[in-house]
C-alpha cells in the first residue's frame, strides 16, 4: 500500500487530542511546543498551515473524574478546556483549529464512519473479558502489568477486571495491509525504534478490539445498538478529521477530508502509539479514506525515571515556569536540550544555566556588543560592506553559507537539537572570531575596512541564526531582527515570509551596506532562580 501524494503547497499536522482528566501539564505542553515549531517553520517557508490541537472529552475517566468534583462531566470539561487554550496562549502557541470530541458536529462525523465500517462488516458484537487500565483507557494483558496489578504508565491506578457485551473491530483483517504499509513506507512512523517495535507488534498477530462500552454514558450511543456508547478512542481519533471542517461546513466526511486530508503529521508521545500506529490505520483502510502521512511519536518527559502524567501527579506546572522565565526560554529548552525521539528530564538549575549561556551569554551579549563597536567605530551606521565582499574561506562565512540546508533538514526530521546545536556552532565561533581579530586594536591602528568587516560578519551570523531560531524562539528573533533594522514580528506568521523571505533570509551575507540601526538594547535578560532553589 503507497500512501497518497499531499498537496506540496499544504502543510496540515496534529497534537494528540488531550484527555481532559486534569489540568495540562507540561508534557502536554511539549507535545503542541513542537508542532507550534514545525507549523511556525512551514509557514516560514511560505506553505499554508492547519495546526490542529483539542481535547478528547469522553470515557469512563472523566465521567468519574466529574463525579469525584460534583460536577457534570461537560461542566468538567468545560472547566479543563479553558486551562488548555490558556496554557496554548501564554507559550505563544498559534493552533488553527481545536478540535473538542464533545461538539455535536463531532457526532455526526463519528456516526457517519461508524456506519461506513459497520457496512464494510468489520463491527461485530461478542463478549468482553480482560484487565482494564482506566487511566489508559486500554485494556492490557495480564502480563503487561505490575505485580500490583497496575498498568505500568499508572504505578497508583488498579487495572480493573472487565466482562461485559462490546462491539468489535476487526482489527485482526488488517494485520497483512499493515504489514504491507510499513513494508512499503518506512517514513510512515518515526523514530526507526518505534517503528520497530510496531512491526513486531503487527506480526505478533492483531487481535480485534472493542470500540463499545455498555456501562459508560458519557459517549455518544452507538448508533445501531444506544445501550453502548462508543470507546473513546474510536471516537477521539476522529477528532483529527471533524477538526478539518470549515466553521460553516456541514458535517460530513466528504466535507472534513476535502481539503486538508491526507494530514501531514500526527505528532504523539510514545503512550498512545498503539492506537496511532495500529488502530488508527486499519480504521481508515475499513472506513475507505487514504491514510496520514507520517506519525512522528517523541519520547517522554520524566521525573525521576518515571513518565509526568496528570493521573500520577508527577507533573511540572507549566504556568510557574513561563510566569518565571518566559515563553521563548521554555520553548528553547525543550526543543535543544532534549532529543526529540528520547525521554529527558527537566531540572531547573540545567534549565536556567542553558538559557543563559547560550540565549542570554553567547547570542544576546554578542549581537549587543556587536552594535555597541559599530555605533564607535562606524560612525552609527551599518559596516559599509556586503557579505559578497568576504572571501568564501571567511571562517563565519563557511559555516553560515550551507548552514540553512543543514538547518532545513533538522527541521524537517525534528532534530530540533541537533539543529540548534549548529546554530550555535555559528554563534560560538562569531564569539571566538571577534575575540581573534579584536577590531578594538584594528580600529585603532587604523585599518577601518578590516573592522567593519569583522562586524559585518558576525552581525550577519546573528541574523541568520536568529532567522533560523524564529520558529522556536519567535519573540527574542523579532528583537534581533528590530535590532538589525527590520520591521518584522515573526509572530505574524502568515506575513513573515512576505517581509523576510524565506529564499533569501536563509542565505548568508544579504545584510546590506550602510544600514541604519537602532541603538542597542539587550536583547535577553540574564535568568534567576528563585531564591529557595539557589539557597
Ligand atoms: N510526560 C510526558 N512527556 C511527553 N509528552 C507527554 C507527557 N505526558 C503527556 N504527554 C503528551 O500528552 C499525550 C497524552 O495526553 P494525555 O492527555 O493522555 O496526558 P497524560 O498526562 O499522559 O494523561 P494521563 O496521566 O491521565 O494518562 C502524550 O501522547 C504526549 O503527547
Ligand atoms: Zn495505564
Amino acid at each position: 500500500m503507497t500512501l497518497d501524494k499531499t498537496n506540496p503547497q499544504k502543510f496540515s499536522l496534529t497534537t494528540p487530542l488531550y484527555y481532559v482528566n486534569d489540568v495540562p501539564h507540561i508534557g502536554s505542553g511539549y507535545t503542541t511546543m513542537i508542532a507550534d515549531v514545525i507549523a511556525r517553520f512551514e509557514r516560514l517557508k511560505g506553505k499554508s498551515v492547519l495546526l490542529i490541537t483539542g481535547t478528547d472529552e469522553h470515557g469512563q475517566k472523566i465521567e468519574r473524574t466529574a463525579q469525584e468534583k460534583g460536577v457534570t462531566p461537560q461542566e468538567h470539561c468545560d472547566r479543563i478546556v479553558t486551562r488548555f487554550d490558556e496554557l496554548w496562549d501564554k507559550l505563544n502557541i498559534k493552533y488553527d483549529r481545536f478540535s473538542r470530541t464533545t461538539a455535536p458536529r463531532h457526532e455526526a462525523i463519528v456516526k457517519e464512519f461508524y456506519q461506513r465500517v459497520w457496512e464494510q462488516g468489520d463491527i461485530y458484537l461478542a463478549q468482553q473479558q480482560g484487565w482494564y487500565c482506566v487511566a489508559c483507557e486500554e485494556f492490557k494483558e495480564k502480563r503487561e502489568l505490575l505485580e500490583n496489578g497496575c498498568c505500568p504508565l499508572h504505578p497508583n491506578k488498579q487495572a480493573e477486571w472487565r466482562d461485559e457485551e462490546n462491539y468489535f473491530f476487526r482489527l485482526s483483517q488488517y494485520q497483512e495491509k499493515l504489514e504491507d504499509l510499513y513494508q512499503k513506507n518506512p517514513g510512515f512512523l518515526e523514530p526507526e525504534s518505534r517503528r520497530n517495535e510496531i512491526l513486531n507488534f503487527i506480526k505478533g498477530g492483531l487481535q480485534d478490539f472493542s470500540i463499545s462500552r455498555i456501562n459508560v454514558e458519557w459517549g455518544f450511543p452507538i448508533p445501531n445498538d444506544p445501550k453502548h456508547t462508543i470507546y473513546v478512542w474510536f471516537d477521539a481519533l476522529l477528532g483529527y478529521i471533524t477538526a478539518l471542517l470549515e466553521p460553516e461546513q456541514e458535517a460530513t466526511l466528504d466535507n472534513a477530508l476535502s481539503q486538508w486530508w491526507p494530514i501531514n503529521l500526527h505528532l504523539i508521545g510514545k503512550d498512545i502509539l498503539r492506537f496511532h500506529a495500529v488502530y488508527w490505520p486499519a480504521m481508515l483502510m475499513s472506513a475507505r479514506v487514504s491514510l496520514p502521512q507520517r506519525i512522528f511519536s517523541h519520547g517522554f518527559l520524566t521525573k525521576d525515571g518515571q513518565k509526568m502524567s496528570k493521573s500520577l501527579g508527577n507533573t511540572l506546572n507549566p504556568f510557574d515556569l513561563i510566569e518565571r522565565y518566559g515563553s521563548d526560554a521554555i520553548r528553547y529548552y525543550f526543543l535543544k536540550e532534549i532529543d526529540c525521539g528520547r525521554d529527558g528530564d527537566f531540572n531547573e538549575t540545567r534549565f536556567v544555566n542553558v538559557l543563559n549561556a547560550d540565549l542570554a551569554n553567547d547570542l544576546g551579549n554578542l549581537l549587543n556588543r556587536t552594535l555597541g563597536m559599530i555605533k564607535k567605530y562606524c560612525q552609527g551606521e551599518g559596516p559599509q560592506i556586503t557579505g559578497e565582499n568576504l572571501p568564501l574561506e571567511h571562517p563565519l562565512k563557511a559555516i553560515g553559507l550551507d548552514l540553512s540546508e543543514r538547518i532545513i533538514h533538522s527541521y524537517e526530521t525534528l532534530r530540533f537539537n541537533q539543529g540548534c546545536e549548529e546554530i550555535l556552532a555559528l554563534i560560538r565561533a562569531s564569539n571566538k572570531f571577534i575575540d581573534e581579530q579584536a577590531p578594538w586594536s584594528l580600529f585603532k591602528q587604523g585599518q577601518q575596512a578590516q573592522v567593519e568587516g569583522i562586524l559585518y560578519a558576525v552581525l550577519e551570523s546573528v541574523r541568520l541564526s536568529a532567522y533560523l531560531l524564529s520558529p522556536i524562539i519567535p519573540n527574542l528573533s523579532s528583537r534581533i531582527y528590530e535590532q538589525l533594522g527590520f520591521l518584522v514580528d515573526f509572530n505574524q506568521a502568515d506575513q513573515v515570509n512576505q517581509i523576510v523571505p524565506f529564499k533569501q533570509h536563509t542565505q548568508w551575507g544579504i545584510l546590506a551596506a550602510n544600514r541604519v540601526l537602532p541603538n542597542p538594547q539587550p536583547v535577553f535578560a540574564k535568568l534567576e532562580l528563585p531564591a529557595e532553589e539557589t539557597s
